[in-house]
């Protein structure tokens, strides 16, 4: 039964391609901004992780499918598949598997270690890298998949279950149990249209490794399982499941802006009482601040006075921000290097060190500190975050990052460095969530430098106590922070009022109009982010990352309507899979807010935030220029 190889080859159709954009595997959707995924000491919490086990077109996927629907109010699910990790190929044994010759049905055709140091690096919170795997042409690809950021994950795969090690991530096992006639129909369905084959290899592989291994390896794995569910009419046992997981999920809610704040505040009076002048209670903190010059000073009284007209203020921002860079750039190793001067004469001087340097913008305050960053290391790379707070818990949400190459590669993250900027910290909490995002892809504490304008004394104490090797360059330490109720636009410099609003305009503005630096870095985030990135025709992986920056960028023409109904227009239907992802309930209040606005002048809505003071503004706002 066996077919020449060259009648598979050729095969991979335009509507496989089609399915291949439309895959929804090994990929982290994002439905809304992430939450915390780690507690008020810094450390991350564990993603939930279920495994799914069954014969191949049992479906697996299926299940997983339904239950990511099922957990459509979770910001962030991945389903990972077991596909992805088919060990490499030899070119004979490529050969042989196109004749069908090849068991691809063993254990030991999956990497195993590969999978299970992948689903370790998820379910702990770190980046990773998953190859990518082709059935058209049985081989791994070159190319590997970036993947952070989920806090459930559902794994499917024939052997899901087999090795002892995977076992022992999963909170949940499942096992689809189904038919085998069923599953062979299914399966030769299934591979005539997407996997490129022909009806009698697909059968002469069945016979040949499909079925026994069926019954040696898979099927004895069920044994394993918390829960079998049939591969068919299996709506109920689906939804018991799903109810089981909500609950398991429900009880890791994160919520501990206000124990920062707290906290900050406590270990801030006891170093206060214990020091003899202001400075000696950051002593130990890691803590660079500027030298308080009447230069330094007189930039400050600027860009604190409220009269302050806003060209005046950013330029003085701007010359801030290049003080502050110049500042940490101190901090960052040299080395001795010799060169030749003009002169034919050896000059013994300094250079920095080979290892990667680069900056990420906190936004959407850290934009100022890029200007300043560019004109101090001309082509030095910068990436951006985009945390903004949930205006109902006001805890902060990471709606996207963008950054650089070399950090979200696992060989080079160890030894870059990242000077982190965000123009002012009040509790905290934006730079906890943006620091840990650096940890969790591998930069080691000591790299980071978190550049800022103004600090509040309490955050400092706050992210001195959860990241104590973590440099903070300064040029301000403010004595207070405390909790205001604001209006949602309100000018006033909080890490939670109005920044989701600011957000939308920042988007706005990036569409319609050709901006340099830190618009530019919005504009590739959004662009990044609404494009589906796709790999080449008939692979298996499809990266779409669905973000609140494609809504952003769809809101500019948002009706009036009452909101019932754009709750509903907001169901976002993925094409064909029938997935409903709920559309971001912060972007239905920011719609709601700036109807409101729209229509009375001014925003109704009381914020609760945390206002740093003396303070100097809402830097995002003058910036900007955004009606307040
Ligand atoms: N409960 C079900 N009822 C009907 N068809 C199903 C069901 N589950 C899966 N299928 C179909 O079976 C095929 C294989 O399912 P899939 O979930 O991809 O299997 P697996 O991931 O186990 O290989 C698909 O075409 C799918 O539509
Ligand atoms: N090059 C390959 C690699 C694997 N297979 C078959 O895939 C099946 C597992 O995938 P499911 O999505 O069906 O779970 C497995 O039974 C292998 O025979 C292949 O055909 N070609």
């Amino acid at each position: 039964m066996s077919t020449q190889a060259t009648s598979q080859r050729p095969r991979m159709s335009r509507r496989r391609t089609q399915a291949a954009s439309r895959t929804d595997k090994n990929v982290v959707m994002a439905s809304h901004g992430r939450a915390p995924w780690y507690g008020p000491d810094g450390k991350n919490i564990e993603a939930y992780v279920i495994g799914i086990a069954g014969g191949s077109a049992s479906g697996k996927t299926s299940v997983a499918r339904a239950i990511l629907s099922a957990l459509n109010y979770i910001p962030t699910v991945l389903i990972l598949s077991q596909d992805s990790f088919y060990c490499a190929h030899t070119p004979e044994e490529v050969e042989r598997a196109f004749r069908n010759e090849l068991d691809l049905d063993h254990p030991d055709s999956i990497d195993m270690t590969l999978f299970a140091r992948c689903v370790r690096d998820l379910k702990q919170g770190r980046a990773t890298e998953i190859p990518v795997y082709s059935f058209v042409h049985h081989q791994r690809m070159p190319e590997k998949k970036y993947i952070y950021g989920a806090s459930v994950i559902i794994v499917e795969g024939i052997m899901a279950l087999q090795s002892e090690e995977l076992r022992r991530l999963y909170d949940l096992k499942v096992f689809v149990n189904c038919d085998s006639d069923l599953m062979l129909a299914r399966r030769i369905i299934r591979d005539t249209k997407e996997r490129g084959r022909d009806v009698e290899g697909i059968l002469d592989q069945y016979l040949r490794f499909v079925k026994s291994s069926y019954d040696n390896f898979v099927q004895p794995s069920s044994r394993y399982a918390d829960i079998i569910v049939p591969g068919f009419s299996n709506q109920v046992a689906i939804e018991l499941l799903v109810t089981h997981i909500k609950g398991q999920i429900d009880s890791r809610s994160l919520r501990f802006r206000n124990v920062l704040a707290r906290m900050g505040q406590e270990e801030g009076d006891k170093a206060k009482a214990k020091s003899t002048c202001p400075t000696e209670e950051f002593q130990d903190h890691n803590l660079v601040l500027l030298e308080q010059t009447n230069q330094l000073l007189g930039i400050m009284t600027i860009l604190r006075d409220e009269e302050t007209e806003r060209g005046d203020f950013i330029f003085y921002t701007d010359r801030l921000a290049t003080l502050v860079v110049e500042k940490a750039l101190t901090l960052t190793p040299f080395q001795p290097t010799t060169i030749t001067t003009p002169l034919g004469v050896e000059y013994h001087g300094m250079a920095p060190t080979t290892d990667p340097l680069v900056g990420v913008s906190i936004l959407r305050s850290g934009g100022p500190f890029s200007y300043g960053l560019r004109r101090v290391i001309r082509d030095v790379q910068i990436g951006a975050m985009l945390i903004q707070s949930d205006p109902k818990t006001g805890e902060p949400l990471l709606l996207s990052s963008d950054l650089p190459q070399c950090i979200k590669s696992r060989q080079e993250s160890e030894c870059v460095r990242v000077l982190l900027l965000d123009s002012q910290m009040g509790t905290g909490a934006a730079a906890m969530m943006a620091i840990r995002v650096l940890l969790d892809h591998g930069i080691p504490q000591p790299n980071i430098i978190l550049l800022t304008f103004l600090v509040a004394r309490q955050g400092l104490h706050s992210l001195h106590r959860v990241f104590p090797q973590v440099r903070i360059v300064t040029a301000a330490v403010d004595q207070d922070l405390h909790e205001a109720q604001v209006p949602l636009h309100s000018p006033v410099m909080g890490e939670a009022i109005g920044e989701a609003d600011l957000a939308v305009h920042l988007v706005n503005e990036v569409s319609s109009s050709e901006r340099t630096s830190e618009y530019d870095l919005v504009g590739h985030l959004v662009n990044e982010l609404s494009n589906s990135e796709r790999t080449s025709e008939g692979e298996e992986e499809t990266t779409i990352v669905e973000s609140d920056m494609n809504e952003m960028n769809g809101m500019n023409d948002m009706d009036e309507r009452d909101g019932r109904d754009e709750m509903d227009d907001n169901v976002l239907k993925l094409e064909q899979t029938e997935f409903r992802i709920q559309r971001s309930k912060v972007m239905e209040d920011l719609k709601f807010s700036r109807k409101h606005k729209n229509e009375r002048g001014i925003s109704p809505t009381l914020k609760r935030a945390w206002v740093v003071s003396p303070g100097m503004g809402h830097i995002g706002f003058v910036f900007l220029d955004v009606e307040v």
